[in-house]
């Protein structure tokens, strides 16, 4: 393939429910989607993950932008590409910038996938029909209302519940989720908020049957993981931590983790997710999809992602209705019983709404 055109877009789209962190609250998505068009006329889709600010990678929004217009659409644009793999070779004297690289790589993905005439989830090699999806609930006003909107997700049928903890709004929340809930499927992610000094508070967290405990640590780190993972039964889950095969090499080998959370944008793209996934396999850790608060392209590739065999667990790849009045995709995508299909037509399976995304495009710039 050869792209010719490459049309960014700037969408800003209002959420349904903001998600809070410890870092903040979400209430608007921004986001680029990406539009690259083959010199056969075929036309490839691609979004970027990065939030506005830094806070859970040094990417933002903007660094996506300057990484893409002035480094990575002039090294892709005309240039003769045979598979999808060989992007990742040609960004590689680019440092990190994952998420930019994966936004644009998921692109030619989608093209390749349309030009062999699979999906795209046969394309990286997906043999499930359906995978499992969880949901992932930010920090609530209460834990009477967390509690409320758990059940709300349970009776909705998603297979398992993430919830957000912090120091001083972790074991006591925990121990009220467990009172009313003991056998629902639930972890924590403390997106790097502890340290080995908290090491007690996270030994209490073994007595309530979690999944795992995501990303306790810093998220530069696989050696304090390692030396915490020895001292817990539940499994720890690195996220930050894993932004390439390497990373997740050496975790692997350190004993940092017993599952790894893979997203696109963070290891820089859908073929180096799909080694993160092999490597995994091949050591017995079981990985599963996060998610981004992606709007409907990046949630397309998150879902032919998880069609791998070895997504074990059910992922973040909640349904579009659970963030958006209205997502970018047609049809959107739909959860039932705690299910989403995999498309199996050609390319991501769903199409661009081209009146709901120019509603909400803010600025665009064409490359050719
Ligand atoms: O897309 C979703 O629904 C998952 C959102 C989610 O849990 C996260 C998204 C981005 C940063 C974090 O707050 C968190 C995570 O770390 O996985
Ligand atoms: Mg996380």
């Amino acid at each position: 393939m050869r792209l010719e055109k490459i049309t960014l877009r700037h969408l800003k789209m209002p959420m349904k429910a903001p998600f809070t962190t410890s870092f903040g609250t979400v209430d608007e998505k921004e986001l680029l989607l990406i539009e690259a068009k083959d010199k056969s006329g075929i036309t490839g889709w691609g979004e970027t993950v990065a939030f506005v600010a830094p806070w859970y990678t040094e990417e933002t929004l903007k660094t996506t932008w300057h990484m893409l217009q002035d480094f990575l659409i002039p090294i892709l644009l005309h240039k003769e590409i045979g598979h999808p793999d060989e992007v990742t070779s040609l960004f590689a004297p680019i440092r990190r910038n994952c998420m930019a690289k994966a936004s644009i790589e998921g692109a030619v993905w989608d093209i390749y996938a349309q030009q062999t005439k699979q999906s795209l989830a046969q394309a990286l090699g997906g043999q499930k029909k359906r995978i499992e999806v969880g949901v992932s609930v930010g920090i609530q006003p209460s834990v009477a209302q967390l509690i409320a909107l758990i059940k709300d997700h349970i009776e909705k049928g998603y297979k398992r519940v993430k919830i957000k903890i912090k120091p001083g709004e972790d074991v006591e929340v925990v121990r009220a989720i467990r009172a009313e809930l003991p056998n629902l499927p639930l972890m924590v992610d403390a997106n790097s908020a502890y340290t080995l000094d908290d090491i007690e508070i996270l030994q209490q967290l073994d007595d309530f049957n979690l999944l795992m405990i995501e990303q306790p640590l810093a998220a530069d780190d696989i050696v304090d993981h390692a030396t915490l993972q020895k001292k817990l039964k539940t499994p720890i889950c690195l996220d930050e931590s894993i932004t390439s095969y390497e990373d997740a090499r050496r975790a692997i080998e350190l004993g940092s983790c017993g599952v790894i959370n893979i997203k696109i944008g963070r290891v820089g793209g859908l073929t180096e997710a799909k080694r993160v996934h092999d490597l995994c396999k091949a050591n017995h850790i079981p990985v599963w999809c996060g998610g981004m608060l992606e709007a409907g392209i990046g949630r397309a590739h998150n879902i032919a992602l998880t069609s791998l065999s070895h997504f074990l667990l059910p992922g973040d790849t909640a349904g579009s209705s659970h963030y958006w009045y209205e997502d970018i995709i047609d049809p959107e995508v739909n959860v039932k019983d705690g299910y989403i299909e995999v498309p199996q037509s050609v390319g991501i399976g769903f199409r661009p709404n081209m009146a709901v995304i120019d509603k909400l495009t803010i600025s665009k710039e064409i490359y050719q």
